[in-house]
């Protein structure tokens, strides 16, 4: 399945861009007065292979949930238990994605792609509201190992995670979804993601970890050092995408860069968030290089890995918030700019039509 979605990913259509570009330049405002809205635009057309290319709608969330061995060398303040604590919470409909997701009009689906510990009120008999967050339990191991001692997965478990990804987004495109949104929960995955950066893009431990939740000084040393040790005792190989996944990986990132690829093989645009969804889109770009052609990069996260992994992916953010809590958010806060970026090509009259002088 992931060589077959591999296969899949083909690069944007250059007349579907050319249409879009000749477009824009007769809508009624001055050229280039949208900023990075107009060479979006031209990217979705691509992606579509169609000008206007369809209204990203609607959105659906996936929120791929893991937990990591690496924890247990102390790189977040945070107990391991909160990562299911927050599955409950998202469930629930009471975490800021919850909130962001009303707002937005998007769906919410939760996957369990390798949580540690007991979902809390997972298996209640509770009839569950059709249209509120779901949960897919996809649990490929009961976390990661500790990437400082051994490999964090087996190949075959990177693998069962990443096709795991490629099947939500089949599922949520199949269901009628017209953009999907990168979401991820897993307490410590900051430290594989920063590992996942250095190794991909090729920068070094300290320049790609950052503070994760908000860890002091003490445990932001000990996180770059545990970063370094990581890649020393692997030599991950950007060349081997499942090999790196394996060895530094986590189950979440594995499967977030199955969804990147599920979505770039049904060229359906996907709005990635911060800096694990930009760690797992460095692995989905080595495995297809023209992925990026499907991704959006919601936000700019505050996490400095997230800007090192966006250059390497040529990729520009829509917004810059400092936010740094994941979940999602990020990305549902741009899709409003992804909407109005298309819309645009939709709806907007050309100077010919509206009787409006040109210069
Ligand atoms: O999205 C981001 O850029 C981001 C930056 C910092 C932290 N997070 C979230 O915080 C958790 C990981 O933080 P940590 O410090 O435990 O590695 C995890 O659940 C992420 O969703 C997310
Ligand atoms: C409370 C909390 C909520 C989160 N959401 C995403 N990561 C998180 C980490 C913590 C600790």
């Amino acid at each position: 399945m992931l060589e077959s979605t591999v296969a899949a990913i083909q690069p944007l259509d250059e007349a579907a861009m050319a249409a879009a570009r000749e477009l824009q330049g007769r809508l009624t405002k001055p050229a280039g007065s949208l900023g990075a809205l107009e060479p979006l635009s031209v990217r979705l057309a691509g992606l579509a292979g169609a000008c206007p290319p369809p209204l990203p709608e609607p959105a659906a969330v996936a929120i791929f949930a893991g937990d990591h061995g690496v924890h247990a060398q102390g790189v977040t303040p945070w107990p391991q238990e909160v990562t299911a604590q927050m599955i409950a919470n998202f469930l629930a409909g009471g975490a800021v994605v919850n909130a962001f997701a009303r707002q937005a009009g998007a769906s919410v689906t939760v996957v369990d792609v390798g949580v540690a510990t007991p979902i809390p009120g997972a298996d209640s008999e509770e009839s569950a509201d059709p249209a509120g967050p779901r949960l897919v339990a996809a649990n490929v191991r009961p976390g990661t190992r500790d990437m400082t001692v051994t490999a964090a997965l087996t190949r075959d478990e990177a693998r069962a995670a990443v096709e795991t990804g490629i099947r939500v987004a089949g599922e949520l495109i199949d269901a009628g979804a017209g953009i999907l949104l990168t979401g991820d929960m897993g307490i410590g995955n900051t430290t594989p993601s920063a590992t996942l950066i250095a190794a991909f893009a090729r920068v070094d431990a300290e320049a790609a970890t950052g503070r994760g939740t908000g860890v002091d000084d003490e445990t932001y040393a000990r996180k770059v050092s545990v970063v370094r040790a990581a890649l020393a005792r692997h030599e991950p190989d950007p060349a081997d995408p499942l090999g790196v996944l394996a060895a530094v990986g986590g189950l979440e990132h594995a499967a977030l860069a199955g969804l990147i690829l599920g979505a770039a093989a049904r060229r359906v645009p996907v709005l990635l968030d911060g800096v694990i969804a930009v760690s797992a889109a460095l692995a989905a770009a080595a495995f297809a290089p023209d992925a990026v052609g499907a991704m959006v990069a919601g936000h700019r996260s505050a996490e400095p890995g997230a800007t090192a992994a966006l250059r390497h992916l040529g990729l520009e953010p829509l917004i810059d918030l400092g936010l740094r809590l994941g979940e999602g958010t990020g990305a549902l806060l741009a899709l409003p700019v992804v909407t109005g970026a298309v819309r645009v090509l939709h709806e907007v009259a050309t100077f010919d039509s509206a009787g409006v002088a040109e210069k």
